[in-house]
């Protein structure tokens, strides 16, 4: 089937695929996914500054179609792909072709590949998690590194001891699941680039659908990515009242008692307890965003949520607040307003549109809107 995203046109297979049947997998859903990476990678080539120094090579190491790899060439970067899978790399050699695109077309293991080449930019976009990639990433990428992870049941908790295995980190499963893990993911990958004395920080992140997604921006040296492991800590959280705490450090020192209901606290960490975005970064990819993008309207939508939202590492759900009280909740704008009038920093959130994030805590949040 021949398909048109962004400028270019590709072929892929005729239905969404898992590229576990011997098909080379693409998924349509994703297309938001491809546009902000389009946009990020126009941002952060214009923040490198003057021609000379500007990042110019960028690898899709999991390329299946090439629809990544295909984009960034149509936008002007020395594309590269790499699949493990011989048809995949037919298939994006061909989308190279079929666009009069230059493009490099390599069948490796990416984890080969990305021990042997430097990139300026790196793009993982694996099928579940990226840790097996991880290491090997942040070695050949030189100053961005973009991640996608779709095993969101490991990551938020659902699949403990998965996520536990996986990212070195205890996540728990809360109603900020896909913030839960966002924090995980991007602590696993921070502490993956300290092994390396490489600060990855990140500058734009999301969840969306099925995924989670950032970019981090890479910088060599011990003291930069010692300052990265202080933004790592733990979440005390009360599954009973939604009562939350956090508190930095890379041991945890759990409060026993929820001191708002008595109730037993869990905590969850290493999480990355810094912002997950950059907003002057994210404004700018914002900017990038053009009208041939397919999912323009979305992504803008998505990039000013987020730009907007505070660097809180949770997030409250207003449905279940009223659900506790016993209440009909009242429109967000209304809600968001009643809690700025008690004194409170409050934002919408890009994690749903009944999410929430406030410097008040969950009995203030009671008292304000009471
Ligand atoms: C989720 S798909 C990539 C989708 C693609 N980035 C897109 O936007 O359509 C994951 C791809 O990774 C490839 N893959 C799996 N293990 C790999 C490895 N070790 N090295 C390189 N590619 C690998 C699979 O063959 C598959 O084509």
């Amino acid at each position: 089937m021949r398909i048109e995203e962004g400028s270019i046109e590709v072929e892929v297979p005729g239905e969404a695929t898992d590229g576990k049947e011997g098909e080379v997998f693409y998924n349509p859903e994703m297309e938001l996914n491809r546009d902000l990476t389009v946009a990020t990678l126009r941002a952060y080539r214009e923040r490198e500054g003057d021609e000379s120094a500007a990042p110019t090579t960028y690898l899709d190491a999991t390329a299946a179609s090439g629809i990544r790899g295909v984009r960034a060439a149509a936008d002007g970067w020395t594309a590269t792909t790499c699949d493990v899978d011989p048809e995949a790399v037919e298939l994006a050699a061909e989308n190279f072709e079929r666009n009069g695109l230059e493009g490099e077309t390599v069948h490796d293991d990416a984890n080969v590949l990305m021990h042997q080449e430097r990139f300026d930019v790196v793009d993982v976009d694996p099928f579940g998690t990226p840790i097996p990639f991880a290491d090997a990433a942040v070695r050949s990428a030189q100053g961005l590194l973009c991640v996608t992870a779709t095993d969101t049941a490991p990551l938020c908790g659902a699949h403990f001891e998965s996520g536990v295995r996986k990212y070195g980190a205890v996540p728990r499963n809360t109603e900020y699941h896909a913030e839960m893990g966002l924090r995980v993911l991007v602590s696993a990958l921070v502490r993956t680039a300290a092994k390396f004395d490489v600060a990855a920080r990140p500058v734009f992140s999301h969840v969306t659908d099925h995924y989670a997604r950032t970019y981090l921006d890479l910088e060599q040296g011990a003291r930069a990515a010692n300052a990265l492991l202080d933004e790592l800590g733990h979440v005390d959280h009360c599954q009973h009242c939604l009562y939350r705490d956090h508190e930095r450090g890379l041991l945890a020192d759990p409060g026993e008692e929820c001191p708002h209901c008595g109730h037993h606290l869990q905590t969850a960490g290493p999480l990355w307890l810094g912002d997950p975005h950059d907003p002057e970064f994210v404004a700018a990819v914002r900017e990038q965003v053009t009208d041939d993008l397919g999912t323009a309207d979305r992504a803008r939508d998505l990039l000013s949520t987020v730009e907007e939202e505070l660097s809180a590492p949770t997030h409250y759900d207003q449905h279940r607040l009223y659900k506790r009280w016993n209440e009909s909740a009242v429109g967000m704008d209304d809600f968001l307003a009643t809690l700025r009038d008690a004194g409170h920093e409050a934002s919408g959130t890009h994690y749903g549109g009944t999410t929430f994030k406030t410097t008040a805590d969950v009995a203030e949040i009671e008292a304000a809107l009471h």
